[in-house]
C-alpha cells in the first residue's frame, strides 16, 4: 500500500474528483428508491402535482448519477493508467541499476512479468478501488440505514438477510480466492512453458521433442481449465444461493406488509422502496466480495512490484570517484568468489598482475571458472573476498564511466538487439562514425558479409538475431567490443563459431590494430591462445599455472594434458 500511496501523490486532485463522483453516484443510487416511494405515495393519494414533482426529481437524479459515473470513470482511468506507467518506468529504471546477481535472484523472465502482467493487475486494482471498492461500502451502509428507516418494524428481515448472505459469501469467496491464487501460478507456468518452447523451437524440432512439449503444455493447460471450471461452478451455485436468500427476505417482507396494507395503504409504496434497498444490500455484499477476491490478485502483484523497487542494488559505484582514464593493467589480489545462489566458491584465492598491452589466454576445463574470473574485471560482480584492480584503481572505488570506457567484454553468447547493424555496433561507442564502424567490422572479419548486404551497416538485425548465423553474430559482437578502442578487451570464447581461418584473421587484426590493448582471451582450444604472452590455467576455481605455452608444457601437468588431448583429437 505504501508504494500505491507514494505513486498516487501526483494525482491527489484527480483522486479527489474521482471519489467525489463516486459519492454522488452512490448517493443518487440510494436516493432513487426513496423518490420512487414518494411517486408511488402520490399516485396512491391521486396527488398529480407531487407525481410530476417527484417524477421530474427522479429523472434529474438519474442524469446526475450518469454524469457522476462518467466523471468517475474518466478520472479513475487517468489515475490508474498514470500510476501504472510510473510503476513500469520506475521498475525499469531500478532494474537498470541491478547487478547480475540482483537479476539472477529474480530471474530475467520473472522481472518481465513484474513489469507487464503485474503492472496490469495493479492498474485494474486502482480502477477497482476508485470505482467499486469505494462505492460498495457507501451503498451497503446507506441501503441498510434507509431500509430500516423505510419500514422500521421489518428491521429483523434486513439484519437476518445480511447475516445469511455475509456468512455464505465468506465460505464461497474463501474457496474462490484459493482458486484464484492457483490460477496466477498456472498462468505463470503456462507462459514459461510457451516461452521456453518457442525460444528453443530449433532444439525441440531437432531432437524430435514436439510430442513431449505438447504434452507438457497440455497438462498445464488442463490444470488451468480445471481450476477455471471450479471457479465457474462456484459462481453458478453462489448466485442462485444468494438470490434465494434475497427472495425469501423479499417474500417475507411482502407477506408482513400485505397483512397491514388495508390499514396503511402507503405501505405499498414503502415496500417497493424497501425491496430496492434489500436488492442493493444483496448486490453490495456480492459484488464487494467478488471485487475483494479480484483485488487480492492486484495486492499480490503490488507486493511483487514492491519487492523490485525495494531491492538495494548489491553493486554500487561511489558518486565521488573521480572520472579518469584507466590504463590496461589488471590485478587480482587474493580473490575468491561465490555466486549469490551458490554455496561453493567458483574462484579460490586468485592473485595475478597483467601488464598493459599484454595478451593473456585463459584455459581450463569446462566449469573451471574462466568466465567467472573474466566477469570480475568489468565489475559485473564484486569478489566475495579480495580485490580486483584495473589501471591500479580498486574496482570498489572506481568511477563507473571510467571503467566502462576502459573495459570491453565480448560475451560467450553473442547477444544482439533488433535494429540496424550500425545501432548494435554503436552500443560499444555511441559516437562512432562510419570510419570507426568500418574499422571495427574489418578487425572482426564482419566487413565481408556486411558488404554483401545492399544496405550495409543499415541492414536490420531481427529479434533474437534470427537472420544471422552463429558466426556472423559473433563477428558483430567482436566488432561492437573493439569499436570503442578499449584499454582492456576480454574475448570470452567469442570466436568459437568462427572457422580456423577467420579466427586467425581476427587475432592478427587484433594484434595489429589494438597492439596497446590488453587482450584477455578465454578459449576452449589451446590453439586459440598458443601465441599469447602468458596463459593462465584454471582448475576447479584455482589458478594452477601461469606461463607461456612452452613453459606450461613443462610446468603444468593439467595444461599439458589438455594440450595433448586436443592435439590427439585434432590429429584424428
Ligand atoms: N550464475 C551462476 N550462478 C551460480 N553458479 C554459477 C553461475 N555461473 C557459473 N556458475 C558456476 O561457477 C562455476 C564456474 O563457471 P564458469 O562459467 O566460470 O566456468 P567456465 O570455466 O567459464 O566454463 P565454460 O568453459 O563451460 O564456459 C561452475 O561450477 C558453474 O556451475
Amino acid at each position: 500500500m505504501q508504494i500505491l500511496r507514494e505513486h498516487a501523490k501526483p494525482y491527489h486532485k484527480d483522486i479527489f474528483f474521482s471519489l467525489l463522483a463516486v459519492v454522488i453516484m452512490a448517493g443518487a443510487s440510494l436516493w432513487q428508491p426513496r423518490l420512487l416511494q414518494h411517486v408511488m405515495t402520490a399516485i396512491i393519494k391521486n396527488d398529480q402535482q407531487n407525481v410530476l414533482f417527484y417524477g421530474t426529481e427522479l429523472i434529474i437524479l438519474a442524469i446526475i448519477g450518469l454524469i457522476a459515473g462518467v466523471i468517475n470513470t474518466v478520472f479513475a482511468a487517468k489515475i490508474s493508467q498514470g500510476i501504472a506507467a510510473d510503476l513500469r518506468a520506475n521498475q525499469y529504471q531500478k532494474i537498470q541499476s541491478f547487478s547480475f546477481g540482483n537479476i539472477e535472484k529474480f530471474s530475467a523472465g520473472n522481472l518481465v512479468v513484474r513489469m507487464t502482467n503485474d503492472v496490469n493487475q495493479v492498474q485494474q486494482l486502482i480502477m477497482m478501488i476508485l470505482q467499486s471498492l469505494t462505492r460498495i461500502p457507501i451503498l451497503f451502509i446507506g441501503a441498510f440505514i434507509l431500509a430500516l428507516i423505510t419500514l422500521p418494524r421489518l428491521w429483523w428481515i434486513v439484519v437476518l438477510m445480511v447475516i445469511l448472505i455475509a456468512l455464505s459469501s465468506q465460505i464461497v469467496f474463501k474457496q474462490m480466492s484459493k482458486y484464484f491464487s492457483q490460477i496466477q501460478k498456472l498462468i505463470d507456468k503456462t507462459n514459461t512453458i510457451a516461452k521456453e518452447s518457442l525460444q528453443g523451437v530449433r532444439v525441440i524440432k531437432s531432437f524430435n521433442q514436439e510430442g513431449n512439449e505438447i504434452k507438457h503444455f497440455t497438462d498445464n493447460s488442463n490444470d488451468l481449465t480445471r481450476v477455471t471450471t471450479m471457479i465457474g461452478y462456484l459462481f453458478s451455485t453462489m448466485i442462485p444461493m444468494f438470490m434465494l436468500i434475497s427472495y425469501v427476505a423479499i417474500g417475507t417482507a411482502i407477506y408482513f406488509v400485505g397483512q397491514s396494507v388495508v390499514a396503511h395503504p402507503t405501505d405499498l409504496a414503502a415496500i417497493t422502496s424497501f425491496i430496492s434497498y434489500l436488492m442493493q444490500i444483496f448486490f453490495a455484499i456480492m459484488i464487494g466480495g467478488l471485487m475483494s477476491t479480484f483485488a487480492s490478485r492486484g495486492f499480490i502483484s503490488l507486493r511483487r512490484i514492491g519487492a523490485v523497487l525495494a531491492t538495494v542494488p548489491d553493486l554500487t559505484y561511489r558518486a565521488d570517484a573521480p572520472e579518469q582514464p584507466l590504463s590496461g593493467e589488471v590485478s587480482f589480489k587474493n580473490v575468491s568468489f561465490t555466486y549469490p545462489n551458490d554455496d561453493r566458491p567458483s574462484l579460490k584465492n586468485i592473485s595475478f598482475d597483467i601488464h598493459a598491452g599484454e595478451m593473456i589466454g585463459i584455459v581450463g576445463a569446462t566449469g573451471s571458472g574462466k568466465t567467472t574470473l573474466a566477469q570480475l574485471i568489468p565489475r559485473l560482480y564484486d569478489p566475495t573476498q579480495g580485490d580486483v584492480l584495473v589501471g591500479g584503481v580498486n574496482l570498489k572505488s572506481v568511477n563507473e564511466k571510467s571503467l566502462r570506457s576502459a573495459v570491453s567484454y565480448v560475451l560467450q553468447r553473442a547477444i544482439l538487439f533488433s535494429g540496424r547493424i550500425a545501432d548494435n555496433l554503436r552500443q560499444g561507442s555511441k559516437d562512432a562514425d562510419e570510419l570507426a564502424l568500418k574499422k571495427a567490422a574489418d578487425i572482426a572479419q564482419a566487413a565481408e558479409f556486411i558488404n554483401r548486404y545492399d544496405d550495409g551497416f543499415d541492414h536490420y538485425v531481427e529479434e533474437r538475431s534470427a537472420n544471422l548465423s552463429g558466426g556472423q553474430k559473433q563477428r558483430l559482437s567482436i566488432a561492437r567490443g573493439v569499436i570503442g578502442n578499449p584499454k582492456i578487451l576480454i574475448l570470452d570464447d567469442s570466436t568459437s563459431a568462427l572457422d580456423a581461418r577467420s579466427e586467425k584473421l581476427v587475432q592478427e587484426a587484433l594484434n595489429q590494430e589494438l597492439s596497446n590493448t590488453t587482450t584477455i582471451v578465454i578459449a576452449e582450444k589451446i590453439s586459440s591462445v598458443i601465441h599469447a604472452d602468458r596463459i593462465f590455467v584454471l582448475d576447479q576455481g584455482e589458478l594452477v599455472g601461469i606461463g607461456s605455452h612452452q613453459e606450461l608444457l613443462t610446468t603444468s601437468p593439467i595444461y599439458s594434458e589438455i594440450y595433448q588431448t586436443q592435439k590427439a583429437k585434432g590429429a584424428s
